[in-house]
């Protein structure tokens, strides 16, 4: 039956993405996401993937952004007349929610017809609340799990909302569809890449990000506040230290969030790893991508333990601690979840120095077959997902 069909026009779809797939998005909103556009809601859009030289990390959306519009077509009975409108990776901690409502409700939201909404992680086990619910017709609730993605009308006919996060990261992907070409994601992104292509691609390692404004990782909250980078690499029990050199607080009058935007170190405890980063994003993604890839960074650990020669660790001292306003506790009671309660895995510099090399791989490799596509993107007026190395 064609959702089209019921008067609540809508599909859930059972294990839709890849288990894999989950935990590469997961990985690229915990590296790259900003403070979004609601309490307590991070966000990563495709634009500001762009925006921060992660152009590289768009790649693996397409496939499933592509295979997405496909189904909400046929289902909804409108082949090739949809355009994408928004795509982006949103989590809801600890107390957002979202009362009923439906996604075209606002005057410059007019444009939307359809919604997709990706669950990347579970109910119970990665967040608790955070149940959606439809007002009427069935299927009335969803808790949502990875994997699963709900497809509806934004009209009036899908009045929905989302109960309070308790706990946790409640995490998705979400795409709305439209069928007003003046909308259409795809043309922003291409113009925006191509101004990109524009600039010489002459740094030996082009996929290093570039850090937002500070304001944008930062979270206020009453009379505290955190930066969320800070935050996410405490959680994983690291800190920034300051590169040599640069002013810490103590001595120096400047904006000491700013230091999150040149080089930096990362300590551990009494300890710090002797590798300098770009910024802290930088940092930071290397940091999610050792946990996104732990299994397999801790098995070739024990593969190639006994030729490596060990990191150069030093051990933490005054001037080695960048001194950031942040409100740890409130980052980690709004981000920390109850996922986090998992036993963990133990820690070890050479994991790190080994996931340096492999978040090295991963994305030059992704940076390459960017460079590749941006033409063709360029000429399709589309960013449809291709392989490559069909291309060359
Ligand atoms: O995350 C969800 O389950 C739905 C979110 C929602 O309703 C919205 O963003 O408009
Ligand atoms: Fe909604």
């Amino acid at each position: 039956m064609a959702a089209t069909a019921s008067e609540h026009p809508r599909r859930l779809l059972r294990g839709f993405v890849s288990p894999e797939l989950c935990k590469e998005l997961e990985f690229i909103h915990r590296s790259c996401g900003t403070v979004g556009y609601r309490p307590s809601v991070f966000s990563t859009t495709l634009p500001h993937l762009a925006a921060t030289n992660c152009a590289h990390l768009i790649l693996p959306f397409l496939p499933l952004r592509d295979r997405l519009k496909d189904t909400v077509e046929d289902l909804f009975g409108c082949e090739f007349e949809l355009f994408v409108e928004f795509t982006g990776l949103i989590s809801w901690c600890k107390g957002a929610c979202i009362g009923w409502h439906s996604d075209d409700n606002k005057p410059y939201l007019r444009q939307r017809d359809f919604a997709a909404v990706c669950y990347l992680n579970s109910h119970e086990k990665d967040f608790n609340g955070g149940l959606f619910h439809f007002k009427d017709g069935e299927p009335s609730s969803i808790a949502p799990t990875a994997g699963d993605v709900v497809v509806y009308t934004a009209d009036e006919r899908n009045v929905h909302s989302v109960d309070e996060v308790i706990d946790g990261e409640r995490l998705t992907l979400t795409l709305w569809f439209t069928r007003d070409s003046a909308h259409d994601e795809d043309a922003k992104l291409i113009n925006l890449l191509s101004q990109r292509l524009l600039v010489e691609h002459i740094e030996p390692k082009p996929f290093l990000p570039l850090p937002a404004s500070s304001c944008m990782y930062w979270l206020a909250q009453e009379k505290s506040g955190f930066d969320v980078r800070c935050a996410r690499v405490s959680i994983l029990g690291y800190d920034f230290c300051p590169s040599e050199g640069k002013c810490s607080m103590n001595d120096s009058p400047c904006d000491p969030l700013e230091l999150l935007d040149g080089r930096l170190y990362l300590g551990r405890g009494d300890e710090v790893l002797d590798k300098e980063f770009v910024n802290s994003l930088h940092a930071l993604q290397v940091v999610q991508f050792c946990g996104w890839k732990a299994a397999e960074l801790a098995t070739e650990r024990e593969v190639h333990r006994a030729g490596s020669t060990r990191p150069t660790v030093l051990k933490r001292s005054n001037n080695l601690e960048l001194l950031v306003p942040c409100d740890y506790k409130l980052g980690e009671a709004i981000l920390g979840g109850i996922s986090r309660h998992d036993p963990k895995p133990s820690f070890s510099w050479d994991d790190l120095v080994l996931g340096i090399a492999r978040w090295e791989e991963y994305m030059s490799e992704l940076h390459r077959k960017l460079l590749i596509l941006i033409p063709y993107w360029l000429s399709n007026h589309t960013l449809s997902f291709v392989d490559a190395t069909e291309l060359l």
